[in-house]
């Protein structure tokens, strides 16, 4: 599914806090969204999924304005997982990941329930949370919860999928197995993240967000340079090369005073 992002601007509050960005993706690709703490990752990830309405420009989703078209026709194409809130829900792990597929049932149609609970327990099944299925929302650790919210966003079938900090709370071979899913969904995927070497790994294109503009938009070993993590992070970085498959590994010298 196609999304395009065409010189999106937002404020919040009184302040500027994206300005004039671009980029369009497709199905296969996996985006990565990198800056530092407040360069836009969040605002732009709302915009895309039209909960942020955009000061000028605009976002296409499958060729519906996001911030326009109702909300269901928004939701059957494109989910988002925020970061995680502690909000206490009074649900169920199963019950948080059936309401991800609301938005392609009638909800009070026969035989619909049943099939959204099976499309649930396989979403949760794929994360490897299938075991917390029946567990209160409010018990599950941080990474337990962000399983579940990660396969809450893949019960919704989304051609277009939008993570915010997905590997956040998850110990390594979480992280690993969780962007090793989502790259092999075939959907459009954009991700914010921070670590730099699972963008280097994983993602097809990154584009880094300095001061709510692009810094930098292209494949990883072309932006994940010394100067462009200087420039943006103002960290001192050696760029080694992986031996087996020739991917850029950063290694932190320290942060430039
Ligand atoms: N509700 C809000 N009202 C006013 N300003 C906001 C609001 N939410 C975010 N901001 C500001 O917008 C800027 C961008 O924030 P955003 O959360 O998009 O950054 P981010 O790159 O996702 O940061 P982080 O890596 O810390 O999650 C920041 O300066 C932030 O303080």
């Amino acid at each position: 599914m196609e999304l395009n992002v065409q010189d999106v601007t937002v404020h919040r509050g009184h302040r500027e806090v994206l300005s004039d960005v671009s980029f369009s993706a497709g199905p296969g690709e996996l985006v990565g969204l990198l800056g530092p703490n407040g360069a836009g990752k969040s605002t732009l990830l709302g915009a895309i999924a039209g909960m942020l309405s955009p000061t000028s420009g605009q976002v296409t989703v499958d060729g519906l304005v996001a911030h326009r078209a109702p909300r269901q026709e928004i939701a059957r194409r494109l989910a988002l997982m925020e970061q995680q809130a502690d909000r206490n829900i009074p649900l169920t792990a199963l019950e948080i990941v059936e309401l991800g597929s609301l938005p392609h049932h009638r909800t009070f149609a026969r035989g619909d329930h049943a099939r959204r609970s099976a499309e649930a327990r396989a979403a949760l099944d794929s994360v490897g949370a299938g075991a917390f299925a029946d567990r209160a929302w409010q018990s599950l650790s941080g990474g337990e919860r962000q399983r579940v919210s990660v396969a809450r966003a893949l019960a919704q079938r989304p051609g277009i999928l939008l993570l915010d900090e997905p590997t956040n709370h998850l110990d390594v071979t979480a992280q690993l197995d969780t962007l090793d899913l989502v790259s092999r969904l075939g959907v459009t995927v954009v991700a914010a993240l921070h670590d730099l070497n699972h963008a280097a790994r994983w993602c097809t294109r990154v584009i880094v967000l300095s001061d709510g503009t692009v810094a930098a938009d292209g494949p990883p070993a072309e932006v994940l340079t010394p100067r462009t993590l200087s420039e943006v992070y103002g960290v001192s970085a050696t760029v080694l090369t992986h031996p087996s498959d020739g991917r850029p590994v950063i290694a932190f010298d320290g942060s430039i005073d």
